[in-house]
């Protein structure tokens, strides 16, 4: 039986909405339509259906309530970049660093596979709003999905449900924008077919339209690759909009800095996926005094303000976090978080008590059953959780969050942060001299990758500005966005860029820095380096903190670990050049010639 589109019980008048609801309920045949209110009962029931179907464990009410763990088939537990599509029509509008086909091609071929796609199962309608529902313009999105995962998944990280539909026929105008998402796992049900726990495709397309503000998302049902707000809208979609409106969408983290003398300041940091965003994010101070309040973990829409800074606001609802080295000795904050429940666990370990536990959670159980469904000792070589196992928990319940967390003007920036995990050659913080050169920091930003993208572990790449899977346009017209809006006329006060690195190792592989609370040091630098109130050297690559300059007081570490961490090693900068170059080849004609003036200065500096 297929599920036709009745208009009459539909809680929207929205035209284009129920026109392109309809089609795609006429395209993916499925068996149900289901409008999504976002209440408190949706989420009950939703996560019953998933008990009852076997895709979630209720977890111990005494240790997690309202909780549940989920264990994805074991195929489907990264962002696919290779799966990833940028459908602009012009493929010199998608650029070297993005899979491209022609939008047409796409569409014909992706046509065929979402045809039939959700039947037996339940198309379900969520509308959402990233970012403040209370802002002057809402930012708005529906996706359709044949996931109840998704479902309970959009409650915690977006807006959802009937307070944003509410928006999309504001003050009686009809017809308000927003960015459709058309998502199926699919996997269709014949009559009576038994289903799975985590049913998905091998087959995966994460495809985007720019021009048309349109998402389609076929095959998975990761994170990453299917809630469709967050990296598709929030960082893709969003990216090519702000550059046509002169703002920025970035994989940033936003917080709030207050010294002891009572100054706050906000600071975002651009990491790659699994670098250290979330954890810098609710970073516990080690220094006394100081107090860091967490805004946003993952991405930053950032405007100019009438006053010519630069204010940003976290579109998210939630923190889709990175579970195993999570703990009380590195992410309090977080653990408290989730130690509150309403979350979502997926791919972690499952303890025999209804708990959680991951790799870097202090003292392995005895027993549990791990991520793949096995059963766990410690001790053996399977890891009870995936290296990207993810926790998902609401905002609202972490006790570090800012009171302008959710304050629709966002937060006016003192500094941006790029950083990435590299063994060598980065020093641990770098100061830019100004704009330009900062941008130039970023646009060469490399780092080891990590388990948060299917594919090799560890290999160093270029990822400009944290966004190398997210800009959903050409990176040389991205590179020149980041100059232009540095010399845009609302410009007034642009913050502080500087370059940190967390990951740098001695001969033993061990991180020479303690990194977690201890940044707190480096956030200290920056903000004196602000105020004009902290010493640095002027190295080849920009500044960095003379050792006293550096807050070290009861910081345990060695000085030759702190020299270490520090350094800048000319040689190993030398060996660098090569693979920069390489990079803006690849990039070619659209590096803009000021970076290309950065790298020439950088190289006549290195000798
Ligand atoms: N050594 C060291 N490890 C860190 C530090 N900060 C974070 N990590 C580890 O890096 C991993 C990823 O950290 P997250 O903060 O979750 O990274 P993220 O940038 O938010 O990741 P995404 O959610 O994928 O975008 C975790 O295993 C952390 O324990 C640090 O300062 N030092
Ligand atoms: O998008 C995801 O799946 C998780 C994430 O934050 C990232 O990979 O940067
Ligand atoms: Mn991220």
């Amino acid at each position: 039986m297929t599920a036709t589109l009745d208009r009459s019980v539909a809680p929207t008048t929205h035209t284009a909405l129920l026109q392109w609801v309809q089609e795609c309920a006429e395209l993916t045949q499925p068996e149900e339509i289901v409008w999504c209110d976002g209440s408190p009962e949706e989420w009950t029931r939703v996560t019953d259906l998933l008990v009852e179907t076997g895709t979630f464990v209720r977890l111990n009410a005494d240790k997690k309530p309202n909780s549940f763990y989920c264990a994805s088939d074991p195929t489907d537990v990264a962002r696919v970049e290779d799966r990833t599509f940028i459908c602009s029509r012009d493929s010199a509008d998608c650029g070297p660093t993005n899979n491209w086909m022609d939008p047409d091609d796409m569409k014909a071929l992706l046509t065929e596979r979402f045809r039939g796609s959700m039947r037996g199962r339940t198309m379900y309608v969520i509308p959402y709003c990233m970012g403040p529902l209370n802002a002057d313009e809402p930012m708005l999105g529906v996706e359709l999905t044949d996931a109840p995962y998704v479902v309970a998944s959009m409650h915690i990280m977006t807006r959802v449900g009937t307070a944003a539909l509410e928006l999309f026929t504001k003050d009686g105008k009809d017809d308000q924008e927003f960015v459709p998402g058309l998502h199926s796992i699919g996997a269709p049900l014949a009559p009576g077919e038994p289903d799975v726990a985590w049913p998905c495709n091998d087959t995966k397309y994460i495809v985007h339209f720019p021009e048309e503000r349109l998402i389609w998302s076929y095959g998975s049902g990761y994170g990453g690759n299917a809630l469709l707000g967050k990296k598709c809208y929030s960082l893709r979609i969003a990216s090519v909009k702000a550059r046509d409106e002169g703002w920025l969408a970035e994989h940033m983290l936003i917080l709030k800095l207050t010294s002891p003398a009572q100054k706050s300041y906000y600071v975002a940091a651009a990491f790659p996926s699994a670098c250290g965003k979330t954890n810098l994010a609710m970073l516990d101070p080690t220094l006394e005094g100081w107090k860091v309040e967490t805004i946003g973990d993952d991405i930053a829409w950032i405007r100019f303000g009438e006053d010519g800074r630069m204010y940003a606001v976290n579109p998210e609802n939630g923190f889709f976090g990175v579970a195993p080295g999570t703990d009380y000795h590195t992410n309090p904050n977080a653990m408290r978080t989730i130690a509150k429940g309403n979350s979502l666990f997926t791919n972690v370990g499952l303890t025999d008590d209804g708990d959680i536990w991951w790799e870097g959670m202090g003292e392995p159980p005895a027993h549990l059953t791990d991520w793949k469904g096995q059963s766990w000792t410690p001790g053996g070589d399977a890891l009870a959780a995936h290296p990207n196992s993810r926790y998902c928990t609401p905002i609202s319940q972490c006790d570090t969050k800012a009171a302008e967390w959710d304050d629709p003007r966002g937060v006016p920036l003192d500094a941006i942060f790029f950083g990435g995990r590299r063994r060598d050659t980065i020093p641990l913080v770098t100061e830019a001299r100004d704009w330009q050169h900062g941008v130039f920091m970023g646009a060469t930003l490399s780092s080891e990758t990590t388990a948060a993208a299917v594919g090799k572990v560890g290999v160093v790449r270029r990822d400009p500005m944290a966004m190398l899977p997210f800009i959903g346009y050409h990176a040389g017209d991205y590179f020149a966005h980041w100059i232009e809006v540095g010399k845009s006329a609302d410009a007034v006060k642009l913050p502080k860029i500087f370059y940190v690195n967390w990951f740098r190792r001695d001969e033993d592989d061990n991180f020479v820095w303690p990194g977690f609370g201890e940044n707190i040091r480096v956030l200290k630098w920056a903000i004196e380096r602000i105020e004009g109130k902290a010493a640095a050297v002027d190295t080849p690559i920009g500044r960095v903190p003379t050792p006293e300059a550096l807050d070290t007081s009861g910081l345990s570490m060695g000085a030759e670990e702190l020299t270490t961490a520090l350094a800048v090693d000319l040689d190993q900068w030398r060996n660098e050049i090569p693979s920069i170059e390489e990079w803006f080849a690849k990039i070619g004609d659209k590096v803009p010639s000021s970076l290309r003036d950065e790298l020439e200065s950088l190289k006549l500096r290195l000798g």
